[in-house]
């Protein structure tokens, strides 16, 4: 096995390690969610796979949970710093290929600071997926098992629920994320958004992603709450999305292409010990969070 080199970034506290494809083949599925793990691994938010070519950067994103994602907006941002930190780009703006699209990405002069081009938010239900045959789903009232819901649809290229609230509260998150992140209605789940509307330019959101859970902060979560505040006329152009994380800055352009700025900040780099897997998958059925009483 050739040293597992690993680099720990965060943007807003949406913590990804970091490899080349070389250490990932190394890796089974389940290796890598006890990586993740934050009690017996380095612990993250998920795994960034700087795959493709030299020429033709490609990222992989593996959720927590061992599911891949087609897209991170925290993630891209965390993989081009982590291009222009080993010198394969400057800062000229530059293409990633993803499953969920191909983006450009811009290290700034200050390389804290990083532009993605996410694409364009799709509000055909099918592109998420969702099982409805509708051209939009706005305001769509979702039955959950003591409640309907109305909930808004989009894809950044992947998937996104979005729930206005009048008034956030983070607890709301964590009781009606995972029912939303695993209704029917998502063949291949979606991330969830609870959002309130502060005024035309600001937003407060609360996330529960697919795959990973309650996350301090996501980037294509705050472009999908962004876009459908954008096409419900709750907000303008440019908002400022508010998470526990920190704040991102949404720019709309023709036709709700998404631009998205915001931080990076580099944690560590450093060398797994093979020993992190020896205790084989019992890490898997250990909790992550705060320990309950009853563990
Ligand atoms: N868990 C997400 C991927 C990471 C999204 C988030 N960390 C971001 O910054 O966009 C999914 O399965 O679609």
């Amino acid at each position: 096995m050739t040293p597992l080199l690993l680099h720990k970034y965060h943007g807003l506290g949406n913590d990804y390690l970091v490899c080349h494809r070389s250490v990932a083949e190394q890796l089974r599925n389940e290796q890598i969610r006890i990586l993740c793990h934050r009690h017996y691994g380095v612990g993250s938010d998920g795994l960034l796979i700087d795959s493709g070519d030299q020429n033709n950067p490609t990222l992989r994103i593996i959720n927590p949970d061992g599911s891949e994602a087609e897209k991170s907006g925290n993630g891209l941002r965390i993989y081009a710093r982590y291009l222009f930190d080993i010198g394969r780009v400057g800062h000229q703006p530059f293409l990633v290929h993803t499953a969920g699209g191909d983006v450009f990405c811009k290290v700034h002069e200050d390389p804290h600071q990083i532009t993605v081009e996410m694409g364009r938010a799709n509000f055909n239900p099918t592109a998420l997926p969702a099982l409805l045959d509708l051209y939009e789903a706005l305001n769509y009232p979702l039955k959950l098992a003591d409640e309907t819901l109305s909930v808004s649809l989009v894809s950044m290229g992947n998937p996104h629920c979005v729930v206005l609230v009048d008034k956030l509260d983070l607890a709301e998150v964590h009781r009606l994320g995972p029912q939303i992140e695993n209704h029917p209605l998502f063949p291949r789940r979606t991330n969830v958004q609870l959002v309130e509307v502060i005024d035309r330019s600001t937003l407060r959101i609360g996330i529960w992603e697919r795959g990973a859970g309650f996350t301090m902060a996501s980037g294509s979560s705050s472009c999908a709450a962004a876009s459908v505040m954008r096409k419900l006329n709750l907000v303008d152009n440019r908002v400022n999305v508010n998470m526990p994380g920190g704040q991102l800055q949404i720019t709309f352009g023709d036709d709700f292409q998404v631009s998205m700025c915001g931080p990076v900040h580099k944690i560590v780099s450093l060398t797994v010990d093979e020993d992190c897997f020896a205790g084989g998958d019992d890490a898997l059925r250990r909790p992550e969070g705060n320990v309950p009483l009853s563990a």
